[in-house]
């Protein structure tokens, strides 16, 4: 039954009654944002098909610090699996997080709000997608984001804010609040002291959300602070673009309806509906314009290659019947690849291990409940871009990138494109260009077997076995060179596909990787953090971290994802790309994917600031293309 506050949220009967103009495939991150932006125009209708669950006001959602519970949590998150790594020891397949349910990844993610680097954005463009530059995109980086100023909330703080901004770089009437976390690892300060030592480079950039971000500084964080009924919660693609909107009439939305194919028009490539599943049916449901397809990072290939669309091979081995050849569908996937220390604090420090005593934990939810503050309203920590070129010899940067352009010799579809390779290397001399991401994760994490993200948000057996508390500081690698694909291996749309991230495939990745711990050890090294530190909780001393070549072994056998995966569907010139500059799917009319998959390159930093813009931009595309 449709509930009288939220009646966009329809039933099937409903749903199936209407006609659409736009049927937006995942409500998820960017598919909201479709929606939301498309029936701005009351005579535009249209509908949106979400697999999982509304979750409307669910407090594990709602509450900040408490996305570890939902991560591979089967009522949240798909808990999709990689196939096994070839390019990492560790052989057992790695937990891949994606959210399910209205808000899709947005709803679950640790919140951390960044913006990666101009030349991150100057490179979409440059492989041949005009108009994707940074300067470009700012308008839809400001357009999506609702800035609170630190000054409003600076009462409620735990320790002092060291980060400075600068306003005229964020966006302050936008659907997505951002603020930064009233409840700060304690130690951050001194984290970010000691790395201002390392070096110029080192320290607070003016605004790290102004293109440049090289430095240690506080993470903006998608919560709402701006003193309304959402303070102290989760600010995401439900909060910000459905339920404003959910009055209109022209936008229908039904969950729990699972898109399983296209439909293509015979003897032409042109999509006129699709098919989904729901309460165990097939239904199939037409559009008029355009199904935009939202699905996500793996669902998005996926859902094209069930109907037909993409490379002939990997269409005939998994039985469907190739209609449109688009050989880049599922190609080109990339993620963050992360790897961690991890640090035991000295006795009466704290970190969100505090939560571990149950009279802290009660008084916590009681601080959260009453005035929305503490440890419960935190999102993800303070986070740091490192230049390569600030921590390498010339000649170090010289082999770097003699590596990587070797490596393109004798190259086929398979990996990172060639000229995205070249852009890579030719960054990597430069000292804007945010190499390593390192954050502060808040609480000792269990880094021993990081398959598992159950056992990784578990901690680490050790500290607590003697009440310890700690932190970690996970390495991770911003414009990683190695990538691979995700595609269906069976026609069956509820089988998974085989995701193949290929961490560290290209040896250079792992290297990288490495120096950025040898950095984050630095870094607790050094005063004042140095001070608050017992000594390493993880890796043992067994593990040779005195060596790169150490730790590059090291880095290999302990590496999962930063759960930033995109690029699977990612955006380019005919044959390079599987969809156009204008986010339309090459080789077929009628469909376009505005989601992650659509970005053709990483970001150096979290991405979904990114996918909000990418979204923004896109509804633009789609009106203007269709005149509305
Ligand atoms: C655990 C985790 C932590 C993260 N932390 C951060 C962070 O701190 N900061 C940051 O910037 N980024 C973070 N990210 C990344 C960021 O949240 C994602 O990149 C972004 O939200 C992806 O948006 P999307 O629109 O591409 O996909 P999603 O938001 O995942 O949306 C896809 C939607 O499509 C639905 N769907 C899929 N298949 C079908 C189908 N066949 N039929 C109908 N519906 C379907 C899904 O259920 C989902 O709702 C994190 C991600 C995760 C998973």
């Amino acid at each position: 039954m449709t509930d009288p506050n939220l009646p966009a949220l329809c039933s099937l009967e409903d749903f199936l009654k209407h006609e659409y103009d736009f049927i937006v495939v995942g409500g998820g991150t960017a598919g909201l944002v479709v929606a939301a932006r498309l029936t701005e125009n009351p005579n535009i209708s249209v509908g949106v098909l979400e697999a999982g669950p509304a979750h409307i006001n669910d407090p594990l959602i709602m509450t900040p610090a408490l996305y570890s519970m939902t991560i591979m949590n089967p009522e949240y998150d798909w808990g999709h699996k990689t196939v096994v790594q070839r390019g990492l020891k560790n052989k057992k397949p790695l937990d891949q997080s994606r959210g399910k349910g209205l808000g899709g990844s947005s709803g679950i993610n640790y919140q951390m709000y960044n913006r990666g680097h101009i030349s991150d954005y100057d490179a979409w463009a440059a492989l041949g997608n005009p108009g994707w530059d940074f300067k470009s995109l700012l308008p839809y980086f400001k357009k999506h984001e609702n800035f609170s100023d630190p000054s409003l909330y600076a009462s409620k703080n735990n320790i002092p804010l060291e980060t400075t901004y600068d306003p005229s770089f964020h966006g302050t009437t936008g659907p997505i609040h951002t603020s930064f976390s009233t409840w700060r690892l304690p130690q951050e300060k001194e984290w970010i002291e000691a790395s201002a030592k390392l070096g110029k480079r080192f320290g607070s950039p003016k605004d790290g959300w102004s293109g440049d971000h090289i430095g240690t500084f506080h993470s903006l964080s998608s919560i709402d602070r701006s003193g309304g009924p959402g303070e102290g919660t989760r600010s995401y693609s439900v909060t910000g673009y459905l339920l404003p909107n959910v009055q209109r009439p022209n936008l229908h939305v039904l969950t729990e309806a699972l898109v399983t194919k296209l439909v293509l028009e015979k003897d032409k490539p042109a999509v006129t509906g699709l098919e989904f599943e729901h309460g165990g049916k097939k239904h199939v449901v037409n559009v008029k314009k355009e199904v935009v397809l939202s699905a996500g990072v793996y669902k998005t290939p996926q859902i094209l290659e069930l109907s037909g669309i993409g490379n002939p091979d990997v269409l005939k081995k998994a039985g469907v019947e190739c209609l449109v050849a688009n050989p880049r569908v599922g190609e080109n996937l990339q993620d963050h690849p992360a790897t961690g220390i991890g640090l035991e604090l000295i006795d009466g420090q704290k970190s969100l291990d505090m939560l571990q005593d149950p009279a802290t934990l009660e008084a916590a939810q009681k601080e959260y409940m009453a005035t929305r503050t503490g440890p419960l309203s935190s999102g993800g920590s303070a986070t740091s871009f490192i230049a390569l070129a600030d921590i390498c010899s010339k000649d170090e940067i010289s082999s770097i990138q003699k590596r990587i352009l070797d490596s393109i010799k004798g190259q086929g579809q398979e990996g990172l494109l060639p000229s995205a390779k070249k852009l890579i290397a030719e960054d990597y001399a430069s000292h804007d260009d945010g190499s390593i991401q390192i954050v502060l994760l808040p609480a000792a994490l269990n880094l021993s077997d990081v398959s598992s993200q159950k056992s990784f948000f578990a901690g680490d057996l050790n500290v607590k076995a003697h009440g310890g508390q700690g932190f970690a500081l996970a390495s991770c690698l911003a414009r990683p060179v190695s990538a691979g694909s995700v595609h269906i291996s069976s026609s069956d749309p509820n089988q998974d596909p085989d995701i193949d991230p290929a961490y560290l495939l290209e040896d250079v990745d792992a290297e990288i990787l490495a120096r950025g711990l040898q950095i984050a050890m630095k870094m607790a090294e050094t005063s004042p953090l140095k001070e608050l530190l017992k000594g390493r909780y993880w890796p043992g001393p067994e593990v040779d971290i005195g060596t790169l070549e150490g730790l590059v072994e090291y880095v290999k056998g302990h590496t999962t994802t930063e759960y930033h995966p995109m690029s699977s569907c990612s955006m380019g010139k005919q044959g390079e790309g599987a969809v156009d500059g204008r986010l339309r799917v090459w080789g077929v009319k009628g469909v376009r994917v505005v989601d992650a998959s659509a970005i053709p390159l990483q970001v150096s930093g979290n991405i979904q600031s990114a996918v909000y813009a990418l979204a923004e931009k896109g509804c633009d595309l789609i009106k203007e293309d269709w005149g509305v």
